[in-house]
């Protein structure tokens, strides 16, 4: 069943023109001259109960805008957008019940309550049931290892503690759907691991539906089959990252080492990466000859001493999608 529809969703910022000075400001009172920005440009996609998208792009591509029209926060200039069947901004009230929202860079906690009183106050303000509020804050608390500072003021707690808190205050009224706006941005590796894998638990045990966006690549693995990848404001990939490595090339990188520098090589189907004298990178060409028969045809030539294959991985991927996208500025052209 789909829980999100989004068909031909557009949102265009418009802001007036102001003129600088006194003279400006008068002038800026009559003509009402402004510029218009096209943040998120017809755009189609539907996602179904329990699953995890990771909502991808680069800065200023229109990814914040989205979040904010599923949420209800922004209403869309045109198209249509259905969020549990309803229109997320006409239904914020009987939506909010329904989603759990984190925005990496926005908290939703009272800065000097300790964690537990604004755990309280959610539970009061979302008529949360006494017995399902302290097994929710129970599981959080176990799952994202809160213990040690229930009892702080929020203002005390470092980054990555806040976050944990945030996530874990967005899930107590137990939502269907979950919204996260970069929510492992400016944390440890520890504790990004931490809240990708609860979100991961959230996700696969209690079915919670998970839309991120993140700059993160590994966030998108650990969490996210399916991606969608906006430019520009318009919508140019919809499918797995397996299937997007194989539209890009699955190319594989080869890391030979010869027993000593063997110079110029030249083997068809192998182009030269990084040259340092008795071990070199290749790039094997896509669609051609298996790796391996290319790597026998060098050792019948050269002295191979050990080989090393490295295929893309999904931060090169991506980092191959925006250039080409970059390049071309294809942000008409669909890759899906
Ligand atoms: N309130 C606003 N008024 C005018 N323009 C805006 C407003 N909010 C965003 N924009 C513009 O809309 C475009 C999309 O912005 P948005 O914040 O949705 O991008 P994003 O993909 O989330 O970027 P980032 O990865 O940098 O967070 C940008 O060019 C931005 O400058």
């Amino acid at each position: 069943m789909s829980i999100i529809d989004v068909e031909g969703v557009t949102k265009i910022y418009r802001q007036y023109k102001r003129f600088p000075g006194f003279a400006g400001a008068v002038r800026s009172l009559f003509t009402r001259q402004y510029t218009e920005e096209t943040a998120v440009r017809n755009i189609s996609f539907s996602i179904k109960e329990g699953e995890a998208v990771g909502y991808l792009g680069p800065n200023g591509a229109g990814k914040s805008t989205m979040i904010k029209m599923m949420t209800g926060i922004l209403v869309p200039t045109s198209g249509s957008l259905h969020v549990l069947g309803n229109v997320p901004h006409q239904a914020r009230k009987p939506n909010a019940r329904q989603l759990g929202v984190v925005f990496g860079q926005r908290s939703q906690l009272w800065w000097d309550l300790p964690v537990m009183d604004s755990f309280d106050l959610h539970q009061s303000i979302y008529r949360i049931d006494e017995r399902r509020f302290r097994d929710n804050v129970q599981l959080c608390t176990e799952l994202l290892a809160l213990s040690d500072f229930l009892d702080k003021p929020v203002r005390q707690l470092s980054l990555g503690q806040r976050m944990r808190v945030e996530i874990a205050m967005s899930l107590l009224h137990e939502p269907r759907v979950l919204f996260l706006d970069e929510p492992t941005i400016g944390l440890d590796i520890v504790a990004k691991d931490h809240i990708r894998e609860f979100l991961r638990t959230v996700n696969r045990e209690k079915k919670v539906t998970i839309i991120l966006t993140t700059h993160d690549m590994k966030d998108i693995e650990a969490i996210c089959p399916r991606i969608l990848v906006v430019n520009k404001g318009n919508l140019v990939y919809d499918g797995t990252v397996a299937s997007l490595r194989q539209k890009l090339g699955n190319e594989q990188r080869v890391t030979i080492d010869f027993r000593y520098d063997p110079g110029e090589v030249d083997v068809e189907g192998l182009s030269l990466l990084e040259d340092n004298g008795p071990r070199k990178t290749f790039l094997a060409a896509r669609g051609g000859t298996v790796v391996f028969e290319l790597v026998s045809r060098m050792a019948k030539r050269y002295p191979v001493e050990d080989v090393s294959l490295e295929g893309a991985d999904i931060d090169s991927v991506i980092r191959r999608l925006y250039q080409q996208l970059a390049e071309q500025d294809k942000s008409k052209i669909q890759i899906s």
